[in-house]
C-alpha cells in the first residue's frame, strides 16, 4: 500500500530524515516512533506531499507519488490528521466533515458556484455521508455545534471523521492519543481498529503513548535523529537494546 525507498529530507545542514524505507501492506496498522525531533512529522510531510524529499521515492498503491502536491495525494486516497488539531474553528462539526467530502468531489468551481442540479445532488449525498461518518465517530448529536466548542477528545474524533470523508485507503494519524487519559487511550485503540475494519483502511501512526503503540501496531519503525534504528514487530522492538537506550529507557 505504501512504500518509501531511501527517503531523505534535509533542512540546510540538518538531516531530519535519513534513508527511510517503509513497507506497509494493505490493512496493516503500523507505528512510527522515536524521541522528539526524530523526524516523524517530517516523514509524514514527505509522504503526504507537503514537501518533496531531498532524495528517495514514495510509492502509494504501486504508483510513484514522489513530489506530487498534497491535493493530488489526497485524490489518490491518502488522508491525515495533525499533531496539533487543525479544525475550522468557525465552522460547525458537520461543515468540517463536509470540507473533507468536497476535497474528494470532482464537480468544479463552476458547477458549485452556479448550484447546477448535478452539484445539488452531490451535495445532498455528501451531507448524508458526512452524517454517517459523524455517527461512526459518535458525534452525530453534535453535528450543528461549533467545532471549537467540542472537548479535546471529540475534536480528535472529528478530525479523523474529516479525514475519512476524503474516502482514504491510507490514513496517517499524528499522535492520536496526545492529551488522552489511560481510559480514553484504550477507547482510542478500539476505535482505530474498528475504523480500519469498517473502512478497509491501512493506518500509519505516530505515537508517543507506548500502551497504544504496543497495543495496536503490527509493525514498528523506530527513528532517532532521522535514522531508522530498528524495525520489526512490537515484541522485538521492546527487546531491542538500541530502542531501549534511545527511547523506551527514557519513558
Ligand atoms: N521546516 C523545517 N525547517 C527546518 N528544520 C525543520 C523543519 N521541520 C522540522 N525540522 C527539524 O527536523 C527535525 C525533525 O523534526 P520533526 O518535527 O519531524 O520530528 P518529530 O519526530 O516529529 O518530533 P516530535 O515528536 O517532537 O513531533 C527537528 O530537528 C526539527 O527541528
Amino acid at each position: 500500500m505504501l512504500r518509501t525507498e531511501g527517503v531523505t529530507m534535509k533542512f540546510g545542514g540538518l538531516t531530519a530524515v535519513s534513508e527511510l524505507s517503509l513497507d506497509i501492506g494493505k490493512g496493516e496498522i503500523v507505528g512510527l516512533i522515536g524521541p522528539n525531533g526524530a523526524g516523524k512529522t517530517t516523514a509524514f510531510n514527505v509522504i503526504t506531499g507537503v514537501t518533496p524529499p531531498t532524495e528517495g521515492k514514495v510509492f502509494f498503491k504501486g504508483e510513484d507519488v514522489t513530489g506530487l502536491a498534497r491535493h493530488q495525494v489526497t485524490r489518490r486516497g491518502m488522508a491525515r490528521t495533525f499533531q496539533n488539531i487543525r479544525l475550522f474553528k468557525d465552522l460547525s462539526v458537520l461543515e468540517n466533515v463536509l470540507v473533507g467530502c468536497h476535497l474528494q468531489m470532482d464537480s468544479g468551481l463552476f458547477a458549485s458556484t452556479l448550484h447546477l442540479p448535478g452539484y445539488r445532488r452531490k451535495d445532498r449525498e455528501a451531507r448524508a455521508f458526512a452524517m454517517e461518518l459523524l455517527a461512526e465517530v459518535g458525534l452525530a448529536g453534535e453535528a450543528g455545534e461549533l467545532a471549537v466548542s467540542l472537548p479535546y477528545g471529540k475534536q480528535r474524533r472529528l478530525e479523523i471523521a474529516r479525514a475519512l470523508a476524503t474516502r482514504p485507503a491510507l490514513l496517517l494519524l499524528d499522535e492520536p492519543a496526545a492529551g488522552m487519559n489511560p481510559q480514553e487511550s484504550v477507547e482510542l485503540m478500539h476505535f482505530i481498529r474498528r475504523i480500519r475494519d469498517q473502512f478497509d483502511l491501512t493506518i500509519l501512526l505516530i505515537e508517543h503513548h507506548m500502551q497504544v503503540v504496543m497495543g495496536i501496531c503490527q509493525k514498528l519503525w523506530v527513528l532517532e535523529y532521522g535514522v531508522t534504528i530498528a524495525q520489526g514487530d512490537p515484541a522485538a522492538i521492546q527487546r531491542d537494546p538500541k530502542v531501549i537506550e534511545a527511547y523506551l529507557g527514557v519513558e
